[in-house]
């Protein structure tokens, strides 16, 4: 049986990827909470759906079939009938003072038709739109100005994150920050109970009931045996060597992990901030994660005798791609061309997030420009969508995007 998730590489044929258009979560941030919510600006809601429309059409246009995170889950929540289940176990994510407004909400929210009641965990849901009181001294004594009593997730719509394809199956990811944990509950019973995904034979390599993080903006597939997992602020070392063991155990068809150190910072928080595939022996890189001599501390993981992992360390980031990925020559183009100042600005406004739909052709983002030149100067095809809004989260089209289903490279 062919899984319906299949991705053996980072720039086969896109087919099939998963999207989530920014709804009301994006609105309900304020800058007291902005930061927290891992955002630094606030997004204009009609631009931003506009833009996002525009970037879901551009690839509809290029024969790839988009489907939406918010849609899939609640006909998983109606398909395993299995709303009420979910809604408890959201609740109990949620960080709720007491169990007498955990009931309240439950009953608010079990209310709605199962869509509308998605949408508005999504969105987060006010202390204004329930009549709740409460005498239990939680209650009471819980801070009055704060709007909200389950926070609204409007990260949602950078679904690389949360999950990650990788061959016939995924990472259901624990993620690092309180802002975004929740989010990967969606996928976890899309796989469970969906009927496109649902007892079909995808493969959870990791489940999101760890204690260490990973996230999906560190996974890359470079090909079908090849992964290169970022050690970053996002995902941990352990948690690479965890996910190691797992593949290299259950015959994935992966048998090496290279894992790149990055800095930890916000600006370079996912390996994809800073380097992303583009052709068979074509990446974008910052120059921001290379030292002075080029280099990389880079960490190659294969399968050594009886379950160990043989693990060997090197810092020619470019000639290791070049020998696992068996090119003769492999290019590192470099984000705004290098330039000290252009670099760091096309950086932060995702300028190395680029979303491979073919070998050889990147959608990215037009604010760019800089960068979009360089890479056409190499021969890239580069299709650019619209991006002021889309950006204020700090994502470009990698992060955008889950993709499902991937042509297979031809050998
Ligand atoms: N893969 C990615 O780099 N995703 C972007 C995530 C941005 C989001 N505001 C976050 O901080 O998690």
């Amino acid at each position: 049986m062919t899984s319906p998730v299949h991705v053996t590489s980072e720039i086969g044929t896109l087919k099939t990827v998963l999207l989530k258009r920014p709804g009301k979560e994006v609105e309900n941030l304020t800058p007291d909470i902005m930061g927290r919510l891992l955002f630094d600006d606030i997004p204009y809601l009609p631009e931003i759906q506009r833009e996002h429309d525009f970037f879901a059409k551009t690839l509809q246009d290029n024969g790839v079939e988009t489907i939406y995170l918010e849609t899939l889950a609640a006909e998983a929540l109606d398909a395993g009938n299995v709303k009420e289940e979910f809604l408890e176990k959201m609740l109990d994510e949620s960080g709720l003072v007491s169990s007498t407004l955990h009931a309240a909400l439950k009953e608010y929210l079990l209310s709605m038709e199962t869509q509308d009641m998605v949408d508005k965990i999504m969105a987060g849901v006010r202390t204004n739109e329930i009549d709740y009181k409460s005498n239990a001294l939680v209650d009471l004594s819980s801070s009055e100005d704060y709007p909200f009593f389950m926070d609204p997730m409007p990260n949602l719509y950078f679904t690389r994150d949360p999950a990650a394809s990788m061959g016939d199956g995924l990472t259901i990811n624990r993620m690092t920050f309180a802002a975004r944990r929740r989010e990967s509950l969606f996928m976890e019973y899309i796989m469970e109970f969906h009927p496109r995904f649902a007892n079909k034979g995808v493969n959870v390599w990791r489940s999101r009931n760890h204690l260490d993080r990973m996230e999906g903006g560190d996974e890359l597939i470079l090909n079908d045996h090849v992964l290169a997992i970022g050690i970053s602020q996002r995902t941990s070392a352990r948690s690479i060597e965890e996910l190691a063991q797992v593949l290299f155990a259950k015959h994935s068809g992966f048998d090496k992990i290279l894992a790149i150190k990055i800095p930890n910072n916000r600006a370079m928080m996912h390996l994809d901030t800073v380097f992303t595939m583009i052709d068979y022996d074509k990446f974008t890189i910052h120059p921001g994660i290379q030292d002075n001599g080029g280099n990389v501390d880079t960490f190659i993981l294969e399968p050594g005798k009886d379950n160990h992992i043989n693990i060997s360390h090197r810092t020619d980031l470019q000639n290791v791609l070049r020998e696992v990925l068996k090119v003769p020559e492999l290019i590192l183009i470099p984000v705004g061309n290098g330039d000290a100042v252009v670099a760091p600005r096309e950086q932060w406004n995702d300028g190395s997030n680029t979303l491979a739909i073919a070998p050889n052709t990147v959608v990215t983002y037009n604010r760019n420009y800089v960068s979009n030149e360089v890479l056409r100067s190499y021969g890239i095809k580069v299709i650019e969508v619209i991006s002021a809004e889309l950006s204020r989260g700090r994502g470009g089209p990698r992060c955008m995007s889950m993709p499902i289903v991937r042509e297979d490279l031809k050998k």
